[in-house]
């Protein structure tokens, strides 16, 4: 360690425009090197003070926003650095007690936390004597610190580092990060400020306290606003998951490439909007980098990596030696100190061990040892089947938002108590349609969830849960690339099997679609049966709706009796089984492009059925199947093998019409996992526009013939599974 001395800081301001830097507090702006002599900060304590029957405060290092740092001694000598946590934090640290045996290299360990006579609580930390990255990157001299890099060779980026510096500051955050993960923690302050370099080893700091400075410190008065430029957009709605700090190793990389922050502005709400709706310029970013910025930086925390592994895979130093602690890998416990020195030592003890390992052998495997690996190939995986349900991730949303809402809500608690009657009593008044729509709603919901849950449980494939054991076990994570990950509120994305294909460095469109169609291939006939039935139920739900919908209009000014009710249960049933054939058909097609005349043949043997099936269930439920015939046919031109005296049809014609129709239209596309939009209005149009050409020679009942061919697309669509592949083609163009 360094003497204190030794770590010139600089002195923060509020904004300095020309380098971008971020907003700091008042309290930060003072966090240099303290001279007790001109005291600024009011330091509660005062050089050669005890603390702690045991520590000798000799200078102080900061105030932040949980408390005043102090660089103390130990009685034998050692060098601490002791937090005093404010009082009003004071009562959470408990949860912070977790955190004290976690060792990592790249983690300021956490020595203990203590409270003094007068109740005060105290962390003592490893002293860190380096700076910190805010430091780094307010020192970096444009001149001679520009990251060339391998943007348009020799054109200098504003005051980013080297390239050596970006690859060591961003590894050992990731390494430290993915160590926090793996314990189950949310670092939720990754910032420049809480990186350390400590005699060459990277360390994140910080850690643990920040779940207070999340939830309740940040909404006081005293924090900085610097930490908004690294804050992920879903923060505001109470969302603290891991991909939160994902994203903000998204900016810290982009902040040491370019020595700028993708999402800035002159005001706290500025920054925030920006980070809800602006996209990143990557302009200035090497090639190479793009895909990891990019996908970090992903507004939907579910189109980021999901760990750090799979953040890591997609950066150029996946698989260097100088990265082979697997990321999020406990790191042996057996590491005696936590100084920079024996860290360091460890550190390079085991990169040396890799790199024998390595040459011993020219491929590198995954096994054995659990703690050095090196990383595998990139891979796309789709995501866990048993993902929580969409319509139940919503509901769960809003209620966080709600809760949110309620607690950020500046209303005296006389107010809120009216708001609490107020929302009952029009609860209360509401509850004749309230408690029926309720019922319906649940009547079709839980045995979908119940099922759905059940058959993706079974379906779980092998490869898939081996995939999660590795993953518990600390070995290096399968990896994603950013566009590969199904989203979306949809289930069948979620009972997407998982599967991986190898990722090349750089993507062209086209190789990604390839790849994703592989990894759609490899998928168990169980799986896809699992999708299928989840698809089938949620079309069946969609149909339900539009049943009610469609005969709530419908029959507004008609007395309702199964008769009047009839046509509407046809239609939705005979869509319904529609959706649910060319959903079946869809699973045999995902896997390629395919060819399109036997897509066209099959497809017209699957309306051929739907055509039967729509024929004998008119005929069950007593649908008249003239109706809307006459219009603008002459009945009596029909063929009488297709249509009885009266122009009714008979099941040849609903087949043939079906047939032709489901011949014509090119039925692949709504059920292609890889389509450009999950729901594309041009093809309901094309498939109506359709129907009605087939009408004009094979005429069936309008405008329930409109009414079926759309339906049975918009539900195809709805409940097909859907692979967003907009931000794998932007990788695939990014990299290229
Ligand atoms: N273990 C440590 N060793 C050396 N210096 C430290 C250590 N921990 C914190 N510091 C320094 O102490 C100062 C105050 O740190 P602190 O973490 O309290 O505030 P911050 O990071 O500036 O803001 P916030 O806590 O609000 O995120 C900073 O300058 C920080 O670099």
């Amino acid at each position: 360690m360094g003497p204190v001395s030794d770590r010139p800081r600089a002195n923060r301001c509020y904004r300095d425009p020309k380098r971008q830097r971020p907003f700091q507090s008042v309290a930060a702006s003072f966090s240099g090197e303290f001279d007790f002599s001109s005291r600024i900060m009011n330091f509660t304590h005062s050089p050669n003070e005890t603390v702690l029957d045991r520590y000798t405060i000799r200078r102080g290092i900061g105030i932040g926003g949980f408390g005043e740092v102090y660089f103390a001694l130990s009685q034998a000598g050692k060098e601490v650095a002791l937090k005093r946590i404010q009082r009003n934090l004071a009562v959470e640290l408990r949860g912070v007690s977790h955190c004290l045996n976690l060792k990592h290299p790249n983690l300021v360990s956490l020595h203990d936390i203590c409270r003094d006579s007068d109740d005060q609580a105290w962390v003592v930390m490893e002293y860190v004597a380096g700076k910190n990255l805010r430091e780094v990157l307010d020192e970096a001299d444009p001149s001679g610190r520009i990251c060339r890099a391998t943007v348009g060779g020799d054109k200098a980026l504003p005051s980013g580092l080297t390239m050596d510096e970006v690859r060591r500051w961003f590894c050992g955050m990731a390494a430290g990060t993915g160590h926090l993960h793996s314990a189950g923690l949310v670092h939720r302050d990754l910032k420049p400020g809480n990186l350390f370099n400590d005699n060459g080893i990277i360390k994140v700091g910080d850690y643990g306290l920040s779940k207070f400075i999340s939830s309740s410190h940040r909404s006081g008065h005293t924090e900085s606003v610097g930490t908004l430029h690294y804050m992920a957009p879903e923060i505001g709605r109470g969302q603290y998951g891991r991909e939160i700090d994902i994203y903000a190793m998204g900016i810290i990389l982009y902040e040491l490439l370019t020595g700028t922050l993708p999402f800035d502005g002159e005001t706290p709400q500025e920054i925030v909007v920006k980070h809800l709706t602006d996209t990143p310029d990557l302009s200035l970013i090497p090639n190479d980098l793009r895909p990891v910025i990019a996908a970090c930086l992903q507004k939907n925390p579910e189109d980021r990596p999901n760990d750090v592994g799979a953040m890591m895979a997609i950066t150029p130093w996946a698989n260097e030696a100088t990265q082979t602690i697997a990321w999020g890998t406990p790191v042996s416990n057996t590491l005696e100190s936590n100084t920079g020195e024996s860290n360091a030592a460890e550190w390079n003890g085991r990169e040396q061990k890799f790199k024998k390992r390595r040459s011993a052998a020219d491929t590198p495997t995954l096994a054995a040892d659990p703690v050095i690996q090196p990383q595998p190939t990139p891979q796309v995986v789709l995501s866990h089947p048993t993902a929580e349900e969409p319509i139940a991730r919503a509901v769960r949303t809003s209620f966080i938002d709600l809760r949110q809402w309620w607690h950020n809500l500046e209303r005296s608690p006389g107010s809120r108590f009216v708001i609490v009657i107020a929302a009952v009593l029009i609860l209360m008044v509401n509850t004749r349609w309230l408690l029926p729509m309720l019922s319906l709603i649940g009547f079709f919901y839980i045995p979908y969830y119940v099922i759905r849950h059940i058959v993706l449980q079974i379906a779980e494939p092998d490869t898939y849960a081996h995939t999660r054991h590795q993953h518990r076990a600390g070995q290096p994570y399968q990896a994603m690339a950013p566009g590969a990950y199904p989203h979306g509120p949809h289930p069948g994305n979620d009972a997407a099997a998982a599967r991986h294909q190898p990722v090349p460095a750089r993507l062209s469109k086209a190789q990604v679609r390839q790849m994703l169609r592989q990894s759609l291939a490899q998928r168990t006939r169980t799986s896809m049966a699992a999708e299928w039935t989840t698809s089938g139920m949620i079309s069946l739900l969609v149909a339900g709706t539009l049943l009610l919908i469609s005969s709530v209009i419908g029959l507004r000014n008609t007395e309702i009796s199964p008769l009047t009710l009839a046509p509407y249960v046809w239609m939705a049933c005979v869509v319904w089984v529609g959706s649910l054939g060319l959903l079946g058909l869809g699973k045999a097609w995902e896997s390629s492009d395919g060819d399109g005349f036997t897509r066209r043949l099959s497809a017209s043997f699957l309306g051929a059925g739907i055509g039967v099936f729509a024929y004998l269930l008119a005929d069950a439920l007593m649908v008249p199947l003239d109706h809307g015939l006459g219009r603008d046919i002459d009945a009596t031109r029909l063929p009488t093998t297709f249509y009885e005296g009266s122009a009714i049809p008979k099941a040849a014609a609903m087949m043939a019409h079906f047939g032709v129709l489901f011949a014509l239209l090119r039925m692949w596309k709504p059920v292609d996992p890889l389509r450009r939009a999950r729901l594309s209005l041009w093809g309901v149009m094309v498939a109506v526009v359709g129907e009605w050409i087939v009408h004009q020679m094979l005429p069936i009942p309008q405008p329930a013939g409109m009414l079926i061919a759309g339906g049975i697309i918009v539900m195809t669509q709805m409940s097909a599974p859907w692979v967003k592949t907009d931000s794998v083609n932007s990788l695939a163009t990014s990299a290229v």
